[in-house]
């Protein structure tokens, strides 16, 4: 219930953020965001019933239409260019997060706001622009087409057959909206000669499919428009290849959308003709149409057989993960598995030490605490064989997949060795972290681990490599990524990003979470911060608290930055051990050049390597590799350029002390004494070092 004090304090953030957007002064993100935090503010009033269903409706349809003319407009100085998610994933949100609330938009009437149909029309260019002349071998079962969708039956292309009316009609399930895209779902089977096909096997809400998307796609590929047929030649192709985004859906469930905060990555999928044929005859003998059948109704054909057996989606790779990592390992991996089993780090891990832990995925037979078996959330006709942990089923799947592709990392492998120097926070780190994780039963009470930690120094001194070997050493899942992208990438839904990731990494425990750039993260409030980051800030605090307050939980926060004077108060308390990782001396320089060189065509001798270390004082890790890097290439320059094409491998002559030399000339160090002055000071007074 809102309290009278509540309401004035809602009613006054309204005024000011109204004030905010309005002004001219506000950049396009700022604007965008706060139209945002306007819906959000409609919704929660809605849900407080302070106000009618109907002005909700109404106030929301208007903000809606300003964000979604911000973010998608084509505009660079108005607008972010489709930079942030769509206004129908914000609606969709907004489902998410409150029963009571409904959208006002549907899939019939979402296509009459201007800004989407702007965005069709520039989606509909862009997409003509993109499509290259290439075969493309499209097979439409006719007799389920025509049952279903009249207008599509003359989808029936083969190999370079040119039918325009293809992609006439099916440019016009772009237009005629949702009833033609549900129709076209049950269409039994589409061929692509062309390898490149993105999975689509997962379904939105109604309110929700991107329609940012929809005219990029070559499902619905939009006709030529006149100028496009005169760029090319007049000549009209088809797409090269067929792209399904998984937003390109409208049902009620959701699953697991690929990339569609991010257009630039698509998953490549190629369905093998088992798996096209068993779909199609689930969908066909599913009464209702689905849209989730729409990627495995794609067959395609040519290479990249591989990628075919190996795609997942986001879902199935957790249940995967989750299953070798609780149920089908009996003995502990040695560490050197952590990089060798693809799209799961840790595992493999034993529940040997860790008895108590309960896994977040319980047994298909039941359960392993006696509850009701879960249910996978958003489970599609196609999913039901994937029971998810629970905890995931408020988490929008488009996230999860994000983190599962972009944030989980599946790198190689990190061992101490690796590290060059810095004994002293490998000691530390092995001691209150390592340890414990891979001994939970012995590190209990005041024993217990940290549960953040903060690595700071300059730049390139191995920070990231510490927080994978971590990862790494004590069999943690390891979740990377870049403070500044929660802020900069995910506009508007940093803090729920914060959120996803602690409960994917939750499911995943034990789990580090790496965040590089923390302080863009944790810097200290002040008057011109900006509403969204502060609340990713205080959600971050919030799941911090969450993970240090709950023995449960085995995550630890890795921060890493390299200004750690910008981290606030609050932060800093919360990650308790604050290590200094300071430029390689001279015997860690040594190490890196002496590693780096082992594995190459070398004729250093002992004292010109002693040379290049003492020649190489004040240089990072990182700047060490690169000098390595730089030197590695003078056999190749001294080449003439016409032995490259012919010369073999052994005949590169090996790398000497004279291309370190020239090395010398363009690699320089990259931190500043006076840099350095400032980590240290700060060691002095917040570092946990001796
Ligand atoms: N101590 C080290 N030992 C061996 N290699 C190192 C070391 N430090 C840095 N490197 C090399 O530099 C690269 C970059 O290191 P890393 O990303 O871990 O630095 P960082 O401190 O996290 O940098 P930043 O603060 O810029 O994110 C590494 O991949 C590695 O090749």
């Amino acid at each position: 219930m809102q309290t009278p004090v509540s309401s004035a304090v809602h009613l006054s953030e309204w005024q000011k953020n109204y004030f905010a957007i309005t002004s001219d002064t506000c950049t396009p993100g700022q604007k965008a965001d706060g139209y945002r935090a306007q819906i959000l503010r409609i919704q929660y009033a809605w849900a407080n019933s302070e106000i009618s269903q109907v002005c909700a409706t109404n106030l929301f349809k208007k903000y809606a239409e300003k964000y979604s003319a911000i973010i998608d407009s084509d505009n660079t100085e108005t607008g972010l260019n489709n930079y942030a998610e769509n206004i129908l994933t914000l609606a969709r949100c907004q489902q998410n997060d409150s029963d009571k609330w409904q959208s006002s938009l549907t899939t019939s009437n979402v296509f009459e706001l201007k800004s989407v149909q702007e965005l069709m029309q520039a989606g509909k260019k862009f997409q003509s622009s993109l499509m290259a002349p290439a075969d493309a071998f499209v097979v439409v079962d006719k007799e389920v087409s025509a049952s279903v969708t009249p207008g599509l039956s003359k989808l029936n292309v083969c190999s370079s057959a040119v039918d325009t009316d293809l992609w006439a009609s099916s440019s016009k399930c772009i237009s005629q909206g949702p009833d033609i895209l549900e129709s076209l779902s049950s269409l039994k089977c589409l061929q692509s000669s062309v390898p490149s096909v993105t999975k689509t096997t997962d379904i939105l809400p109604a309110s929700s499919a991107s329609l940012n998307e929809l005219p990029n796609t070559g499902f619905c590929a939009s006709p030529l428009s006149g100028n496009n047929k005169a760029a090319s030649g007049g000549s009209v192709k088809p797409p090269s290849h067929f792209e399904i985004r998984q937003n390109l859906s409208f049902s009620n469930h959701s699953s697991l959308p690929a990339g569609s905060g991010n257009p630039g990555k698509r998953k490549t999928f190629y369905s093998s003709s088992d798996e096209s044929s068993n779909t199609t005859s689930s969908s066909l003998a599913s009464s209702k149409p689905s849209t989730s059948t729409e990627a495995k109704n794609f067959v395609g054909s040519g290479n990249g057989s591989e990628e075919s057996n190996g795609f997942k989606t986001a879902k199935e790779q957790l249940w995967v993960d989750q299953q070798k990592k609780y149920h089908n390992q009996p003995q502990r991996t040695p560490v050197s598995s952590y990089g060798g089993i693809k799209k799961s780090l840790g595992a493999g891990r034993s529940r040997g030490p860790f008895g108590k832990f309960v896994p977040p995925v319980p047994r298909q037979d039941g359960n392993e605490n006696g509850g009701p078996q879960y249910k996978p959330y958003g489970a599609g006709p196609t999913e039901s064989s994937f029971p998810v942990d629970e905890r995931l089923k408020n988490i929008e799947p488009k996230m999860i997949e994000l983190i599962m592709h972009e944030i989980m990392d599946h790198g190689p492998p990190v061992n101490w060795d690796d590290i060059a120097g810095v004994d002293f926070a490998k000691a530390t780190i092995k001691e209150i972290v390592v340890w414990p994780m891979l001994r939970p039963d012995i590190f209990t009470g005041l024993r217990g681990p940290p549960k953040g930690i903060l690595l700071f120094g300059p730049p390139g001194t191995g920070k990231t490599l510490i927080g994978k070997c971590i990862a790494c050493q004590s069999g943690a899942t390891f979740f990377s990524i870049s403070a500044s992208s929660l802020t900069s990438k995910w506009v508007g839904e940093g803090e729920k990003m914060v959120r996803a990731l602690f409960t994917v990494a939750r499911c995943q425990q034990p789990a580090v979470i790496f965040i590089d750039e923390i302080d863009s993260l944790l810097s200290q409030r002040g008057d011109g911060e900006h509403e969204s980051s502060r609340r990713i800030k205080t959600e971050f605090l919030v799941q911090l608290d969450g993970a240090t307050t709950s023995s449960e939980d085995r995550i630890l926060v890795v921060g890493a930055t390299n200004r750690p004077q910008e981290i606030d108060e609050a932060a800093r308390r919360r990650l308790v051990k604050r290590l200094y990782i300071p430029l390689p001396e001279a015997s860690a320089r040594k190490q890196i050049v002496t590693r780096l060189m082992s594995k190459e065509h070398c004729c250093l001798r002992e004292e010109e390597v002693e040379l290049i270390v003492k020649k190489s004082d004040g240089f990072s890790g990182a700047d060490m590799t690169q000098l390595c890097r730089e030197a590695s290439l003078g056999p190749i320059r001294s080449l003439q350029s016409l032995d490259i094409a012919t010369i073999t491998p052994e005949q590169v002559r090996p790398i000497s002390f004279l291309d370190f030399d020239n090395a010398f000339k363009t690699v320089r160090p990259s931190v500043s004494s006076k840099d350095l002055e400032l980590y240290e000071n700060w060691n002095q007074t917040f570092g946990c070092g001796r």
